[in-house]
């Protein structure tokens, strides 16, 4: 059960409040010869609101008329029409959107809306209770997108509250948005007027939604519209008001002086990430210069919370691919085996064409038995006895002692390639060559400027450009999420721990500010890194000033 302070709402729906609806005059009636007056959906503190038709387009509408008593004070006629015309100028998709508007013969004054069905926010969070966090987010960026709309035209709503957001259902989105009732809203050009004093006129707002400046009697500027969002979203996700005092007063007094629950712990099973804390309190600061400066800037953050919560959520990224493999000079091993022993086949088969030329088939087949007993083998067969006289054979890596005819030898060219071929490539001596090459490789220097190693070495570890890169990247988001618990200038160290994987694994302040608030937030900022896959983790340190 929500706590509000200010009890039930004011226009809830048909017999809210004292509105005499059955003794409504109005219904029945066509207004301005167009709009016939069906059904009273709510009453407001202007005026009556009821479900329409269009005569002639036959169209549904809803008509606000302002109360008779309102109509015969000038300034409320003003006010009431100053919100059509606000609210017509606008034109976003969360607005609602104002047709028509003007006053009757009869005196009647009413404005025409796009009739919406759906309930307010209000009645949401009443049947509801506190929403998840993603869905509330969801739900604030469209009403932001509504008031940046808004503020862009120079229209500060300045009574946003969740009974002025409507949701309806848009196809298959049940929370889709539409702002309403910019009865007070304030155009910013009109810089003459000077905001009414609580003492003067009253205090025009929602007391839980007023901004600080807003009780202090301050010229309100949009950062009105973002502390109330702040004040609804916070609402929202925990499911009761930030500030609620137990009267009018001490509400007024809690948004001057107290300082808010982080969302996080008002509400910790929500498990709202301290990133949406950061944003949410951001947008209640007391004093305004220390909120966003623009509405469009609470969106940009909000959206960057979400997004580092759901990169949270996500698997870890693959590692990334080792470096490119160096080309290595020299001959590869296997090549260098394969060489070998064509060699040896080119060789053997030399030998035997020439043994064959000067001995007999015996004595051939025995020298091949003894030479090259794994060479070629399958075109010998190992002979049985040779009763003759042995042979003068030719050991595979020695033909040089053949003593063969000059005459019939086979060229000299093929001679002299193949015997210094055959001793140069002798296959086990190539792969340890390829090995010692390998091993007898410049080794890199280690230590944090280490370049990465080989590729049987894996990725090298960061070095301290890269990490001091990756920090300053972050730096810009630190200043943005911490610097409103820092004086200027003031240093953070934080030791953060890289994992292989690239990701922050642990960052923690220390020094002076290990534990602080400051310190905790740079912290928290420091662990959305991303830097690249290396062998193993790391530890590093780096100072940011604030
Ligand atoms: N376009 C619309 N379509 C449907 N219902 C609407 C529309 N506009 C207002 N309502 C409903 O009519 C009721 C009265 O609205 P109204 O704006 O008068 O209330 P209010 O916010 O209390 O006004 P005020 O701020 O002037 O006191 C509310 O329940 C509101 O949700």
């Amino acid at each position: 059960m929500r706590s509000r302070s200010s009890g039930p709402r004011r226009s809830s729906g048909p017999g809210a409040g004292m509105w005499p609806a059955e003794a409504d005059p109005l219904l029945g009636h066509t207004l301005a010869d167009r709009y016939k007056l069906e059904r009273a959906i709510g009453h407001g503190g202007m005026g009556t609101v009821y479900r329409a038709e269009h005569v002639v387009i036959r169209k549904p509408v809803a008509v606000k008329v302002l109360d008779a008593a309102h109509s015969e004070r000038r300034r409320e006629v003003e006010r009431f029409l100053n919100e059509a015309r606000a609210a017509s100028k606008i034109r976003h998709e969360h607005v609602v959107d104002i047709t028509d508007f003007g006053s009757t013969d009869d005196g009647l004054v009413f404005l025409v809306m796009e009739y919406l069905e759906g309930e307010d926010l209000a009645s949401t969070g009443d049947r509801e209770g506190a929403l998840p966090w993603r869905r509330a987010a969801a739900i604030v960026l469209q009403i932001a997108a509504a008031l940046e709309a808004a503020h862009a035209q120079g229209i500060v709503h300045r009574d946003m509250k969740p009974e002025n957001c409507f949701r309806i259902r848009r196809g298959n989105d049940p929370d889709f948005i539409k702002v309403l009732d910019f009865g007070i809203a304030k155009m910013l050009e009109d810089s003459d007027v000077e905001h009414p004093s609580s003492a003067s006129s009253g205090l025009l707002g929602t007391p839980e939604y007023l901004a600080p400046e807003l009780i202090r009697g301050l010229k309100p500027d949009a950062r009105v519209d973002i502390y109330a969002v702040g004040v609804m979203f916070y609402d929202l996700m925990v499911g009761r008001l930030p500030f609620a005092g137990e009267s009018f007063m001490s509400t007024l007094t809690a948004h001057l002086m107290q300082l808010p629950q982080p969302p996080s712990q008002a509400r910790p099973a929500a498990e709202i990430p301290e990133a949406v804390d950061t944003v949410v309190l951001r947008a209640l600061a007391k004093d305004r210069d220390q909120r966003y400066a623009t509405i469009g800037e609470f969106s940009t953050a909000l959206r960057a919370a979400i997004a580092e919560a759901d990169a949270a959520l996500a698997p870890p990224p693959p590692p990334l691919p080792p470096p490119p493999v160096p080309e290595k000079r020299g001959i590869h091993p296997r090549v260098a085996i394969a060489a070998g022993v064509a060699l040896l086949v080119v060789f053997s088969a030399v030998l035997w064409t020439m043994a064959k030329r000067f001995y007999t088939k015996d004595q051939v087949e025995a020298a091949a038995v003894v030479s090259a007993p794994n060479v070629a083998a399958p075109a010998f067969n190992p002979a049985p006895v040779i009763n003759e006289a042995p042979l003068p054979v030719a050991p595979a890596v020695a033909p040089a002692k053949l003593e063969a005819p000059a005459p019939e030898a086979p060229t000299p060219a093929a001679v002299e390639v193949a015997v210094p071929d055959v001793e140069a490539v002798e296959p086990v001596d190539s792969v340890a060559a390829a090995e010692s090459d390998t091993d007898a490789a410049p080794e890199p220097p280690r230590g944090p400027t280490a370049a990465p190693k080989g590729p049987r070495s894996g990725p090298g570890p960061l070095t301290a450009g890269e990490f001091t890169a990756a920090m300053t990247k972050v730096g810009a988001r630190v200043k943005l999420e911490c610097s409103r618990f820092s004086l200027r200038k003031m240093e953070v160290t934080v030791q953060v721990i890289v994992g292989a994987d690239g990701t922050v694994k642990s960052a923690a302040p220390t020094g002076s500010q290990a534990g602080s608030t400051l310190g905790n937030c740079v912290a928290r900022v420091v662990k959305t890194a991303l830097l690249r896959a290396t062998r193993a983790k790391s530890t590093h340190r780096h100072t940011f000033t604030m």
